[in-house]
């Protein structure tokens, strides 16, 4: 695959199709398609690009291998309270920037997607998810606020009593699951991902863009007027970057063990 827009960690593939379409591949498979602090700020790099992009119609972004994309990478070391003062801009800028571009985005949700990258896969226009696909909310997993856009994007999909439910509890979910309840637009066979993401872009591409462009915005008003929600859940994401219960998700994430929360152990808690 060619790489269109290069930031520089090689780890985000773009390329054009024929007719309009730009395919996002994030591509780090063995770690199922997990972020590092770079690749958060190379993904914005690449929203911009698209938004300036001419040649582009529809964007599909999928993973490669496996995986969807499973987030935050949890191995990784310890951010410092820079790196999580960046990451608030970062993500307040890529919302807005996801919500402003015009361009149809079609997630093909290939395998597991998990906090940032299953928020990432709502936030697309259409969500089109294998049936077999894990997806999981996953931040209070990790000890930290379901930031990420999920209080933004959950409720006006499922519903709060669903949201609540899937947020809270972060219980898994397959594709076609998330099909039933409303929180993806089509689930399909797992080899059909793609090819069905393509294909629907392709329609899109050949529509009438004045009326897809001004559709989207219409229907994006809803997001954009819920705004506050969202830069509400990053801060609070944001403090619980620094907190002993993230580190201790990390821990152990890192040692393969089951997490002891320590708020819960000081609220008198069971460790689980
Ligand atoms: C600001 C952003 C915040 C967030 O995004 S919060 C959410 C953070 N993400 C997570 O907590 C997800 C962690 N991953 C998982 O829970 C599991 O994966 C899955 C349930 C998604 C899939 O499980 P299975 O099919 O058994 O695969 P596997 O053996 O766990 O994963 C394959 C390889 O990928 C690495 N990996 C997966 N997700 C991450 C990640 N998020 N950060 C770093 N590495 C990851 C694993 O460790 C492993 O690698 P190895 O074979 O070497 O052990």
């Amino acid at each position: 695959m060619t790489n269109l827009y290069n930031h520089g960690t090689g780890d985000i593939l773009t390329e054009h199709h024929d007719n309009g379409i730009l395919q996002i591949t994030i591509n780090r498979p063995d770690r199922y398609n997990s972020l590092t602090l770079p690749m958060f700020e190379e993904m914005n790099q690449i929203w911009a690009d698209v938004e300036r992009d001419d040649q582009t119609r529809v964007v599909v972004i999928t993973g490669a291998g496996k995986a969807f994309c499973t987030g935050m990478d949890v191995a990784q070391p310890d951010p410092t309270p820079q790196d999580a003062l960046a990451m608030l801009e970062t993500e307040r800028k890529r919302v807005a920037t996801m919500l402003r571009i015009e361009k149809p985005i079609i997630s093909a949700i290939n395998g597991p997607a998990v906090g940032y990258g299953l928020s990432t896969a709502l936030l697309a226009d259409i969500s089109i998810a294998a049936d077999d696909a894990v997806l999981i909310e996953g931040h209070t997993k990790v000890g930290v606020t379901a930031g990420d856009h999920a209080a933004l994007i959950w409720p006006l999909l499922v519903g709060m009593a669903k949201t609540k439910y899937y947020v809270l509890t972060s219980e898994k979910l397959t594709g076609a699951e998330a099909e039933r309840i409303g929180l993806v637009s089509l689930s399909v066979p797992r080899e059909q991902v793609l090819p069905r993401a393509l294909e629907v872009a392709s329609q899109l591409a050949r529509g009438s863009q004045q009326a897809l462009r001004f559709t989207k915005r219409a229907l994006n008003a809803w997001l954009t007027n819920a705004m506050p929600q969202h830069e509400l859940s990053s801060a609070l994401e944001i403090l619980d970057f620094a907190g002993a219960d993230y580190a201790e998700a990390r821990q152990a994430f890192r040692e393969k063990r089951p997490v002891d929360f320590p708020s819960a152990r000081a609220a008198g808690g069971p460790a689980n």
